[in-house]
Parts: C-alpha cells; sequence; structure tokens
C-alpha cells in the first residue's frame, strides 16, 4: 500500500462520550485516512468527492438522505453491532451503497449482559448493595428474599445468534428453557440446549418465570410486548429485555410493574436512552436499569471495530464483504 492514498472513511467524532475510541484510532489510520464529521463539513467541496466509507460508530454519524447525496462515491456503510434499526436500508439501497454490521463478535457478552440482568434481579443484587452501603438501614432483614433461577422456566423470545448463547447459559444454571422465534424453529439448536419451542408467544409468556427479549427490532417487533401480553405473564415473573426498547410498550410496562401485574423488569434498553430523569421507571424499585451496555467490554469493542474494518476493506476493493446485510 505505500504510496497509495489511503481510503477516506467518515467517522462522526473521535474520542469523546460518543465518539470512536481513542486506541482504536491508531488502528484506523494504518487503514483509512479518517475524515470527522466535522472536517467534512469545513471542507466538503473537497471531500465529498473523496469519501467512500462510512465507519459508523454507534449510530454516528446518523446517515440520511442529504448526506448520502453529498457523498457521491460512498460504497459502504460499515455500523458497529447487530442492531440496524437506526438505518433506513431502502435509502441505502437505493443510493447503491452495501451495508455490514457486527454480529457473531457481541453475542457473547450481550448473552452475559442478559445472564447478569436475570440474576441481578432475581437476587435483587441493586436494592441489596444499597441497603449494605447505606449507613441507616437495618441491615439483612429477615424478608430479604430473592427467587432462584436453578428450576425456574426462562423465556427466550428471539432464539437467534443472542439468544442461543443465553440458553446456554441458562442451560447451566439448570433452568427450563422455552423459546419462541416467528419465523425459524431450529430443531438442532433446540436439541443442544434442551430447548422446548412454543410455536405462539402467548404459550412461552403464560409459563415463563424469566421472560428475556432478544429479537431484532423490526416493524413486526414493535412494540411486541404490551399491555396484553404483559397480562399474560405470571404476577411472579420478570421481564429481560436486551433487544431494543421499542420491542416493548414502555407506557404498558410501567403500568404493569406499578400495579404488579408482573413482579419485575430488567432491561438494558429503553426508549430514549438515556431516559429523561423525571421517568416513571427510574422511580420503581423492581425496576434495574442498565445503560445499553450488551457488547461494552474492551475486547468485544475492539473486535467490532476489526470486523468494521475488514467489511470496509472488502467494500471498496469488490471482494465478498464479511456480515454484510442485504439490502
Ligand atoms: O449490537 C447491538 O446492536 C447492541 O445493541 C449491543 O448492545
Amino acid at each position: 500500500m505505500e504510496g497509495q492514498e489511503l481510503p477516506y472513511v467518515l467517522v462522526d467524532c473521535i474520542g469523546g462520550k460518543h465518539g470512536v475510541y481513542e486506541d482504536h484510532v491508531e488502528f484506523l489510520e494504518k487503514h483509512f485516512r479518517l475524515i470527522t464529521m466535522k472536517e467534512y463539513l469545513e471542507n466538503k467541496k473537497f471531500l465529498s468527492e473523496k469519501i467512500r466509507a462510512v465507519y459508523m460508530w454507534y449510530h454516528k454519524p446518523v446517515i440520511n438522505k442529504e448526506l448520502l447525496q453529498s457523498l457521491p462515491n460512498l460504497k459502504i456503510v460499515a455500523s458497529s453491532g447487530v442492531g440496524i434499526d437506526h438505518l433506513d436500508l431502502n435509502l441505502l439501497s437505493s443510493y447503491g451503497v452495501k451495508l455490514s454490521n457486527t454480529p457473531f463478535v457481541v453475542s457473547t457478552d450481550s448473552a452475559d449482559l442478559g445472564v447478569a440482568l436475570m440474576l441481578a434481579s432475581s437476587r435483587r443484587l441493586v436494592e441489596g448493595h444499597q441497603m449494605a452501603v447505606s449507613p441507616d438501614t437495618e441491615y439483612f432483614p429477615a424478608d430479604w428474599l430473592g427467587a432462584e433461577l436453578s428450576g425456574a422456566t426462562l423465556g427466550i423470545v428471539g432464539m437467534g445468534t443472542i439468544g442461543y448463547k443465553v440458553a446456554e447459559r441458562a442451560k447451566a444454571f439448570e433452568m427450563k428453557i422455552l423459546y419462541h422465534n416467528r419465523n425459524q424453529r431450529n430443531k438442532e439448536e433446540e436439541s443442544a440446549v434442551g430447548a422446548i419451542y412454543c410455536k405462539k408467544i402467548d404459550d412461552l409468556l403464560h409459563q415463563s418465570d424469566f421472560v428475556l427479549l432478544s429479537v431484532n427490532l423490526t416493524p413486526q417487533t414493535h412494540k411486541l410486548i404490551g399491555k396484553r401480553e404483559l397480562e399474560l405473564m405470571k404476577p411472579t415473573a420478570t421481564l429481560i429485555n436486551i433487544s431494543r426498547g421499542l420491542v416493548v410498550d414502555q407506557d404498558a410496562l410501567v403500568e404493569a410493574l406499578q400495579n404488579k401485574v408482573i413482579k419485575a423488569a430488567a432491561l438494558d434498553v429503553t426508549y430514549p436512552e438515556p431516559l429523561p430523569r423525571d421517568h416513571p421507571l427510574l422511580k420503581l424499585k423492581n425496576v434495574i436499569i442498565t445503560p445499553h451496555i450488551g457488547s461494552a467490554t474492551k475486547k468485544t469493542r475492539r473486535l467490532m471495530m476489526e470486523n468494521m474494518v475488514e467489511s470496509i476493506q472488502a467494500g471498496l476493493t469488490g471482494l465478498p464483504i464479511p456480515n454484510e446485510v442485504s439490502l
């Protein structure tokens, strides 16, 4: 590559709360000439012809018609993570732009987080911590009881790569596992983890002590869990969401939690993110919220970055794109 100009790749920004990690930059700059959004806007005339890829780190920069129109030589958008609900696939396809994501490298960590939320909620870890560090509460009252995972029923809604890894972990916890997929029953995976397929989501909701959501957000899964579905759940059940906030009707969830229609919720995702500080979900004791950290480990974020580099390189040289999303 010596002597050759590196491909120009647009990133939103480097560093800060939402930017490309600073410790990824050295690697990225070996392969690309990174152009931040600020640089692009300051020198649009020259750069718009040059930029051939967008490195979309956690949904930034926003890809809209205006941006696509202004980048005539754009070949590929590499989006971090598995979810692609922040992108308009028809729009990308209408500009002949390819898309990739990083589905496989995020699955282990996301599954770990699902199980962490299930344990934290069932054993009341957050409440327990607050009590243990508080100077003025009575320590370990007699009624401090949680619920055990062993022997409990876990219902996984969406047994894709992440859901399957949750099932593998749940098996080690000696849970009974049910799952529901909208489109596809996978008999091989099902028998590997001893999971029982529920053709109807209602059956799963009805029987589960823990309902874990690991579906993609699509028009079909938008508010998949609403008032009716929450009412089908056991009053002792916990809802765990590691997919997208909008898979759940959040107002219905607040009501269900306030009225003890279900016991608890543990959510890595909400809408919006973060929730406004006065949101009722933040006031409920039977709720645990984490700030969308499914893939947030150092190793996985590094692998995501490396996956994205490979996809951009393939997209720019006409090779098959690893993790290409069909548009
Ligand atoms: O990969 C994704 O889309 C995630 O949201 C991980 O938490």
